[in-house]
């Protein structure tokens, strides 16, 4: 069935007769995988599915609820080795001078030094107890600082979300480095503090990283908010890592996904950059150019962040990916860990950039940014005034696609394709890549370690280009073939 109304088509590839209930399309789609469990789950009363004139058949787009054998094994895989690495690379950094090689060598040959630096890490309460106050001190501020309220993005379901004036990250952003500074200045804190006890509260976070990952899968399934966005496949394992409920909240509207994805890990990672940098001054007595570039440009990214808050609830971390290991401990441990290695590693051995290479990193970085901010804010501006703006001085060129959500709603969506967006479909990962790769730059070359962000941000963004259409192929149809056409790069013009 095809029916095209103004620049929109709309295709239809299967017919109310064959399949009467989403159930009975989703079993269609996948008779092997649809297990017992996740018909339970997925069973929910979508009442106007059945009413008469509904739209057929409704579009599963949202998270996958078709696990494979190698989705499985992947999402063991992650949640046991991530981890292993993240303390891989502490171990590297700590006893190897930096050098992954010689750490892995080290443990290859069974080298004692290994073992030691291995075991070193102990739990301490104090650590664990300072890592619980920072955790809800955060949570305090998410709720009770005003802030403008957010606007949610549809959800596969059909619910738009509320979001309270949770989008208040700026002044919780502040109020924390702001207290921290002047605790330390007051000589109440040591401003090396979390360098120096760095593998204690790393053991912290990933206590609570894991408490969060199993309270998300088990809240899930005994007591989700909203029913009808749960996604369960027919492996634990991918359900654990991937997530089940899109947004599990206390009530109506505290948001899990929300704060953790982008408070305590986000907040502190100018924190622990500050840190670092006290700690580089206490041990050898100057601060490096290198270090305060990494942390100029650590900063302005999360201030972005912070500051544009509400454009993240229109990306795909929020309006696509479930909560569940992959953001709850992502989020409190890989991101503060990972993303923050090029200070850890300047701070343990500085050098120092000369004045031209480190203008040349900081005006590159820079000016990623700029791209990364621009094509995010015009696909964001596009969306607010339903295409009623000017992009690069000329009105905004859109094409308005319709789609279905499971509760049989019919919804608009306008694509851009001019502009930023008219150049490649996925220009703000490529500003995100510039930024990531000058941030990196600072480390020199005499390492692999301190490039970990780049090349993640690499293997991520490229995956993501793809995750992202086939989402879109999904929730689009064959509309988004028109948009393919007519933006016929991913990412680079010219190159892919
Ligand atoms: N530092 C880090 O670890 C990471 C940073 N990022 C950054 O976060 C930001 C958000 O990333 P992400 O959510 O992946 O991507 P986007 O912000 O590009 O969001 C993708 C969604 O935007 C909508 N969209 C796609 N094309 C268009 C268009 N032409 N016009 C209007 N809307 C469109 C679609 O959603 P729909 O139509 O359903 O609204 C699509 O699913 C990026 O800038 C990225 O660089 C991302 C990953 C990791
Ligand atoms: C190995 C493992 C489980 C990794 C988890 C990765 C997550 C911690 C990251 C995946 C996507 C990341 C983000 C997306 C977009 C962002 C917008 C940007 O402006 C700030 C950073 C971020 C919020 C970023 C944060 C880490 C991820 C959630």
């Amino acid at each position: 069935m095809q029916h095209t109304r103004g620049l929109t088509t709309v295709v239809s590839t299967v017919s109310s007769n064959e399949f009467d209930t989403e159930d009975a399309f989703i079993r269609n789609l996948n008779p092997i995988h649809y297990s017992k469990r996740a018909q339970q789950i997925n069973n929910n009363p979508r009442p106007t599915l059945k009413q008469p004139g509904a739209i057929t058949p409704p579009v599963i787009w949202g998270r996958n609820i078709h696990s494979t054998l190698v989705a499985s094994l992947f999402s063991i895989g992650v949640v046991s080795l991530a981890p292993c690495l993240v303390v891989f690379f502490w171990i590297a950094l700590d006893w190897f001078e930096g050098s992954l090689l010689h750490t892995g060598l080290s443990f290859l040959s069974n080298d004692k030094l290994a073992w030691v630096a291995l075991y070193s890490p102990q739990f301490h309460l104090p650590d664990f107890v300072a890592y619980v106050a920072w955790f809800l001190f955060q949570a305090g501020l998410y709720t009770y600082l005003p802030g403008p309220l957010g606007t949610g993005q549809l959800t596969p379901a059909g619910y738009q979300l509320q979001v309270p004036s949770y989008t208040n990250g700026f002044s919780a952003w502040l109020i924390t480095n702001v207290l921290f500074v002047s605790l330390c200045i007051l000589d109440v804190l040591d401003p090396a503090i979390i360098a120096k006890h760095w593998s204690g509260l790393l053991l912290s976070a990933n206590i609570m990283g894991f408490l969060l990952s199993f309270f998300a899968y088990f809240k899930a399934h005994f007591f989700p908010t909203h029913r009808s966005d749960l996604k369960l496949s027919s492996s634990h394992a991918y359900d654990f890592y991937m997530g089940i409920e899109f947004n599990p909240r206390f009530g109506s509207t505290w948001d899990f996904k929300l704060f953790t994805n982008g408070r305590p890990g986000i907040v502190a990672w100018t924190l622990i950059d500050l840190s670092f940098i006290a700690w580089q001054y206490q041990t050898h007595g100057y601060v490096s150019n290198s270090i305060v570039i990494a942390t100029i440009l650590h900063a302005i990214y999360v201030i972005d962040f912070f500051v544009n808050e509400d454009w993240y609830l229109r990306t795909l971390d929020i309006a696509h990916d479930h909560f569940g290991y992959y953001l709850a401990w992502g989020s409190l441990v890989w991101l503060p860990s990972m993303y923050t290695l090029q200070t850890q590693y300047l701070a343990r051995y500085p050098m120092d950039l000369s004045w031209p290479v480190a203008a040349a990193i900081l005006g590159v970085g820079v000016a990623g940014y700029i791209i990364f901010r621009s094509v995010n804010w015009q696909k964001d501006v596009v969306r607010r005034t339903n295409g009623e703006c000017l992009i690069w001085g000329k009105k905004a060129e859109v094409l308005v696609f319709d789609y279905v959500t499971q509760d049989g709603g019919k919804h608009k969506s306008l694509l851009l394709c001019s502009g930023w967006w008219g150049l490649s479909r996925h220009a703000n990962y490529l500003g995100d890549l510039i930024l990531s790769y000058s941030m990196c730059a600072t480390c020199g070359l005499k390492h692999i370690l301190p490039w970990f962000y780049a090349i993640f941000m690499t293997i991520l963004l490229l995956h993501r280009c793809h995750r992202d259409e086939q989402r879109c192929a999904v929730k689009y149809g064959q509309q988004w073939e028109k948009y393919v056409a007519r933006v016929p790069w991913k990412l680079l013009p010219g190159v892919y």
